[in-house]
Protein backbone atom coordinates (compact mmCIF):
# COMPACT_ATOMS: atom_id res chain seq x y z
CA UNK A 1 0.00 0.00 0.00
CA UNK A 2 1.13 3.54 -0.63
CA UNK A 3 0.86 6.05 1.85
CA UNK A 4 -0.87 9.48 0.80
CA UNK A 5 2.11 11.06 -0.81
CA UNK A 6 2.50 8.81 -3.03
CA UNK A 7 5.72 6.98 -1.51
CA UNK A 8 5.53 3.38 -0.19
CA UNK A 9 4.05 2.99 3.07
CA UNK A 10 6.45 2.54 5.86
CA UNK A 11 4.18 1.33 8.46
CA UNK A 12 3.90 -2.03 9.68
CA UNK A 13 0.76 -2.03 11.72
CA UNK A 14 -1.65 -4.40 10.78
CA UNK A 15 -4.36 -3.00 8.82
CA UNK A 16 -7.74 -2.59 10.51
CA UNK A 17 -10.21 -3.80 8.48
CA UNK A 18 -14.02 -2.51 8.81
CA UNK A 19 -16.55 -4.18 8.27
CA UNK A 20 -19.38 -2.09 7.31
CA UNK A 21 -22.34 -5.13 7.56
CA UNK A 22 -21.35 -4.26 10.78
CA UNK A 23 -21.48 -0.38 12.26
CA UNK A 24 -20.00 -1.80 16.32
CA UNK A 25 -17.23 -2.84 14.44
CA UNK A 26 -16.85 0.31 12.44
CA UNK A 27 -16.84 2.60 15.65
CA UNK A 28 -14.68 0.41 17.29
CA UNK A 29 -12.02 0.86 14.91
CA UNK A 30 -12.71 4.50 14.50
CA UNK A 31 -12.20 4.60 18.30
CA UNK A 32 -9.00 2.41 18.33
CA UNK A 33 -7.26 4.66 15.36
CA UNK A 34 -8.69 8.43 17.32
CA UNK A 35 -7.24 6.89 20.20
CA UNK A 36 -3.93 7.24 19.28
CA UNK A 37 -1.71 10.52 20.16
CA UNK A 38 -2.28 13.31 17.61
CA UNK A 39 1.49 12.93 16.58
CA UNK A 40 1.13 9.76 15.65
CA UNK A 41 -2.39 10.39 13.39
CA UNK A 42 -0.33 13.40 11.98
CA UNK A 43 2.22 11.57 10.20
CA UNK A 44 -0.72 10.77 7.38
CA UNK A 45 -1.77 14.36 7.51
CA UNK A 46 -4.47 15.52 4.81
CA UNK A 47 -2.64 17.87 2.22
CA UNK A 48 -3.37 21.14 2.47
CA UNK A 49 -5.27 21.10 -0.73
CA UNK A 50 -8.54 20.11 -0.78
CA UNK A 51 -8.83 18.17 -3.99
CA UNK A 52 -6.61 15.31 -2.43
CA UNK A 53 -9.09 14.56 0.48
CA UNK A 54 -7.17 12.05 1.87
CA UNK A 55 -5.16 11.83 5.53
CA UNK A 56 -6.08 12.99 9.10
CA UNK A 57 -7.44 16.43 9.68
CA UNK A 58 -7.28 17.53 13.02
CA UNK A 59 -9.45 19.42 15.16
CA UNK A 60 -10.67 22.88 13.84
CA UNK A 61 -8.68 22.60 10.46
CA UNK A 62 -10.95 22.05 7.96
CA UNK A 63 -13.47 25.31 7.45
CA UNK A 64 -16.86 25.14 8.94
CA UNK A 65 -19.49 23.97 6.28
CA UNK A 66 -21.98 26.71 5.79
CA UNK A 67 -25.69 25.96 4.48
CA UNK A 68 -24.89 28.80 1.40
CA UNK A 69 -24.23 25.50 -1.11
CA UNK A 70 -20.72 26.81 -3.30
CA UNK A 71 -20.02 29.89 -1.96
CA UNK A 72 -18.75 28.31 1.77
CA UNK A 73 -17.54 30.40 4.19
CA UNK A 74 -15.71 30.28 7.58
CA UNK A 75 -18.30 29.70 9.95
CA UNK A 76 -17.59 31.12 13.25
CA UNK A 77 -18.13 28.18 15.16
CA UNK A 78 -15.39 25.30 15.55
CA UNK A 79 -16.40 22.31 14.25
CA UNK A 80 -14.84 20.29 16.99
CA UNK A 81 -14.18 16.90 15.05
CA UNK A 82 -11.13 14.95 13.60
CA UNK A 83 -11.48 13.00 10.78
CA UNK A 84 -9.61 10.02 8.29
CA UNK A 85 -10.01 10.23 4.88
CA UNK A 86 -9.18 7.52 2.85
CA UNK A 87 -10.38 6.48 -1.08
CA UNK A 88 -9.16 3.86 -4.05
CA UNK A 89 -5.62 4.76 -4.01
CA UNK A 90 -4.55 1.31 -3.72
CA UNK A 91 -7.42 -1.22 -3.63
CA UNK A 92 -10.66 0.38 -5.83
CA UNK A 93 -12.51 -3.27 -4.72
CA UNK A 94 -12.82 -2.92 -1.38
CA UNK A 95 -14.45 0.23 -2.14
CA UNK A 96 -16.91 -0.97 -4.53
CA UNK A 97 -19.19 -2.80 -2.40
CA UNK A 98 -21.92 0.42 -1.27
CA UNK A 99 -21.96 1.40 -5.11
CA UNK A 100 -24.11 -2.20 -5.15
CA UNK A 101 -26.83 0.33 -3.99
CA UNK A 102 -26.84 2.30 -7.44
CA UNK A 103 -29.63 0.31 -9.04
CA UNK A 104 -31.80 0.60 -6.02
CA UNK A 105 -31.69 4.06 -6.96
CA UNK A 106 -32.05 3.93 -10.21
CA UNK A 107 -35.37 2.33 -10.28
CA UNK A 108 -36.62 5.21 -8.01
CA UNK A 109 -35.98 7.39 -10.56
CA UNK A 110 -38.50 7.30 -13.97
CA UNK A 111 -36.60 6.95 -16.93
CA UNK A 112 -33.50 5.74 -15.93
CA UNK A 113 -32.39 2.64 -16.27
CA UNK A 114 -31.60 0.06 -13.48
CA UNK A 115 -27.87 -0.21 -14.72
CA UNK A 116 -27.75 2.77 -15.69
CA UNK A 117 -25.46 4.32 -13.06
CA UNK A 118 -22.78 1.33 -13.32
CA UNK A 119 -21.40 2.77 -16.36
CA UNK A 120 -20.39 6.48 -14.55
CA UNK A 121 -19.28 4.69 -10.80
CA UNK A 122 -16.38 2.02 -11.99
CA UNK A 123 -13.26 3.17 -10.77
CA UNK A 124 -14.85 3.37 -7.12
CA UNK A 125 -14.19 7.34 -7.05
CA UNK A 126 -15.44 7.01 -3.72
CA UNK A 127 -14.37 8.09 -0.50
CA UNK A 128 -14.46 7.01 3.23
CA UNK A 129 -13.90 9.19 6.29
CA UNK A 130 -13.93 8.46 9.79
CA UNK A 131 -15.25 10.65 11.95
CA UNK A 132 -14.84 11.58 15.82
CA UNK A 133 -16.24 14.64 17.71
CA UNK A 134 -15.01 14.31 21.05
CA UNK A 135 -16.66 14.56 24.15
CA UNK A 136 -16.82 18.57 25.54
CA UNK A 137 -18.17 20.04 28.46
CA UNK A 138 -22.31 20.84 27.49
CA UNK A 139 -21.22 24.82 28.29
CA UNK A 140 -18.79 24.91 25.37
CA UNK A 141 -21.29 23.54 23.00
CA UNK A 142 -23.83 26.12 24.89
CA UNK A 143 -22.21 29.71 24.60
CA UNK A 144 -21.18 29.14 20.60
CA UNK A 145 -17.63 28.04 21.24
CA UNK A 146 -17.45 24.63 19.81
CA UNK A 147 -20.31 22.95 17.30
CA UNK A 148 -20.21 19.50 15.82
CA UNK A 149 -20.81 19.81 11.73
CA UNK A 150 -22.55 22.92 10.39
CA UNK A 151 -25.49 22.33 7.86
CA UNK A 152 -24.31 21.37 4.32
CA UNK A 153 -24.73 18.99 1.82
CA UNK A 154 -22.50 16.57 0.78
CA UNK A 155 -20.98 17.00 -2.89
CA UNK A 156 -20.87 13.81 -4.93
CA UNK A 157 -23.72 10.96 -5.86
CA UNK A 158 -24.75 9.74 -2.54
CA UNK A 159 -23.57 9.03 0.62
CA UNK A 160 -23.99 6.17 2.85
CA UNK A 161 -23.92 7.64 6.18
CA UNK A 162 -23.08 4.70 9.67
CA UNK A 163 -23.73 6.90 12.77
CA UNK A 164 -23.28 5.51 16.03
CA UNK A 165 -25.91 5.43 18.92
CA UNK A 166 -25.12 8.96 19.88
CA UNK A 167 -27.73 11.02 17.90
CA UNK A 168 -27.90 14.25 17.10
CA UNK A 169 -27.71 13.88 13.56
CA UNK A 170 -30.60 16.35 11.64
CA UNK A 171 -31.49 17.28 7.97
CA UNK A 172 -33.89 19.72 6.99
CA UNK A 173 -37.62 19.33 6.59
CA UNK A 174 -38.60 19.06 2.95
CA UNK A 175 -41.59 20.35 3.92
CA UNK A 176 -41.53 22.87 6.82
CA UNK A 177 -39.15 25.68 5.43
CA UNK A 178 -35.98 26.44 8.27
CA UNK A 179 -37.33 22.78 10.18
CA UNK A 180 -34.49 20.06 10.75
CA UNK A 181 -35.93 16.96 11.61
CA UNK A 182 -33.75 14.54 14.15
CA UNK A 183 -32.26 11.43 12.57
CA UNK A 184 -31.94 8.77 15.54
CA UNK A 185 -29.47 6.01 14.99
CA UNK A 186 -31.49 2.49 14.22
CA UNK A 187 -29.35 -0.09 14.73
CA UNK A 188 -28.48 -2.25 11.64
CA UNK A 189 -29.28 0.75 9.74
CA UNK A 190 -27.51 3.30 7.86
CA UNK A 191 -28.74 6.75 6.40
CA UNK A 192 -29.01 7.69 2.39
CA UNK A 193 -28.39 11.06 1.53
CA UNK A 194 -28.57 12.36 -2.43
CA UNK A 195 -26.22 14.55 -2.88
CA UNK A 196 -25.32 17.80 -4.95
CA UNK A 197 -23.76 15.96 -8.23
CA UNK A 198 -26.78 13.50 -8.49
CA UNK A 199 -29.13 16.87 -7.81
CA UNK A 200 -27.80 18.59 -10.87
CA UNK A 201 -27.55 15.42 -12.79
CA UNK A 202 -31.50 14.80 -11.94
CA UNK A 203 -32.05 18.23 -13.17
CA UNK A 204 -32.86 18.90 -9.40
CA UNK A 205 -35.38 16.61 -9.71
CA UNK A 206 -33.76 14.89 -6.68
CA UNK A 207 -33.11 16.58 -3.58
CA UNK A 208 -29.62 16.87 -1.73
CA UNK A 209 -30.32 16.79 2.03
CA UNK A 210 -29.21 19.61 4.20
CA UNK A 211 -27.92 18.20 7.29
CA UNK A 212 -25.92 19.01 10.34
CA UNK A 213 -24.93 17.39 13.51
CA UNK A 214 -25.47 19.67 16.46
CA UNK A 215 -25.93 19.52 20.18
CA UNK A 216 -29.31 21.01 20.84
CA UNK A 217 -29.35 23.39 23.26
CA UNK A 218 -32.17 22.15 25.11
CA UNK A 219 -30.53 18.83 25.67
CA UNK A 220 -27.92 20.94 27.49
CA UNK A 221 -30.11 22.23 30.68
CA UNK A 222 -28.35 19.45 32.84
CA UNK A 223 -24.70 20.42 31.99
CA UNK A 224 -22.18 18.10 32.53
CA UNK A 225 -19.91 16.68 29.66
CA UNK A 226 -21.75 15.90 25.94
CA UNK A 227 -20.70 12.49 25.33
CA UNK A 228 -17.96 12.04 22.30
CA UNK A 229 -19.56 10.50 18.65
CA UNK A 230 -18.49 8.61 16.11
CA UNK A 231 -19.73 8.30 12.52
CA UNK A 232 -18.70 7.06 8.99
CA UNK A 233 -19.99 8.70 5.55
CA UNK A 234 -19.13 6.16 2.38
CA UNK A 235 -19.14 8.97 -0.12
CA UNK A 236 -20.34 7.17 -3.67
CA UNK A 237 -18.82 9.60 -6.60
CA UNK A 238 -18.92 9.00 -10.06
CA UNK A 239 -15.70 8.62 -11.98
CA UNK A 240 -13.24 11.23 -12.11
CA UNK A 241 -10.92 9.94 -14.62
CA UNK A 242 -13.29 8.32 -17.16
CA UNK A 243 -14.74 11.86 -17.59
CA UNK A 244 -11.57 12.90 -19.39
CA UNK A 245 -10.97 11.68 -22.41
CA UNK A 246 -7.48 10.29 -22.67
CA UNK A 247 -6.43 11.07 -25.91
CA UNK A 248 -7.16 14.43 -26.08
CA UNK A 249 -7.61 15.26 -22.43
CA UNK A 250 -10.01 17.40 -22.80
CA UNK A 251 -12.64 16.59 -20.15
CA UNK A 252 -16.30 14.95 -21.31
CA UNK A 253 -18.96 15.90 -19.38
CA UNK A 254 -22.19 14.34 -17.48
CA UNK A 255 -25.02 15.73 -19.04
CA UNK A 256 -28.88 15.61 -17.52
CA UNK A 257 -30.16 11.79 -16.63
CA UNK A 258 -32.55 10.34 -19.05
CA UNK A 259 -36.37 11.28 -18.08
CA UNK A 260 -35.41 14.45 -15.66
CA UNK A 261 -35.94 16.69 -18.65
CA UNK A 262 -38.46 17.17 -21.49
CA UNK A 263 -40.11 20.18 -22.70
CA UNK A 264 -42.04 21.18 -19.60
CA UNK A 265 -38.60 20.80 -18.18
CA UNK A 266 -36.26 21.86 -20.23
CA UNK A 267 -32.49 20.96 -18.73
CA UNK A 268 -31.34 23.99 -16.25
CA UNK A 269 -27.44 22.85 -16.67
CA UNK A 270 -24.90 22.61 -18.24
CA UNK A 271 -22.64 19.41 -19.09
CA UNK A 272 -19.96 19.00 -16.26
CA UNK A 273 -16.86 17.11 -15.81
CA UNK A 274 -17.19 14.89 -12.47
CA UNK A 275 -13.86 16.01 -11.44
CA UNK A 276 -14.04 19.40 -11.97
CA UNK A 277 -16.56 19.79 -10.16
CA UNK A 278 -15.94 17.60 -7.49
CA UNK A 279 -12.46 19.46 -7.06
CA UNK A 280 -13.85 22.88 -6.76
CA UNK A 281 -16.42 21.68 -4.39
CA UNK A 282 -13.34 20.23 -1.99
CA UNK A 283 -11.22 22.97 -2.70
CA UNK A 284 -13.61 25.55 -1.29
CA UNK A 285 -13.51 23.96 2.44
CA UNK A 286 -9.89 23.66 2.88
O1 LIG B 1 -21.23 12.76 11.48
C1 LIG B 1 -22.24 12.67 10.80
O2 LIG B 1 -23.19 11.95 11.10
C2 LIG B 1 -22.36 13.49 9.52
C3 LIG B 1 -21.06 13.71 8.82
C4 LIG B 1 -21.25 14.43 7.53
O3 LIG B 1 -22.31 14.84 7.21
C5 LIG B 1 -20.09 14.63 6.61
O4 LIG B 1 -18.95 14.35 6.97
O5 LIG B 1 -20.35 15.07 5.47
FE1 LIG C 1 -22.34 15.36 5.16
Amino acid sequence: MDNINGGPCTDTTPCTVIDFANFDDGTSACAKFFDRPVELKQKAPHPPEGWKHRGYTGIGVERGFHADKIAMVHSQVLDFKESFDFGNDSEPARLQNMSKLLPALALGIPGVPEGFFHEYHQEADNQVRLLHYPAAPAESFLNGEKGRINAHTDFGTCTVLFQDDCGRLEVKSPYEPGKFISVPPIPGTVVFNIADFLMRWSNDTLKSTLHRVRVPPQSLNGGGIIKERFSIPFFIGADHKKTVDLVSLVPSTVDCLPGCFGPDGPKKYDPVNVGQYINMRLNAIH
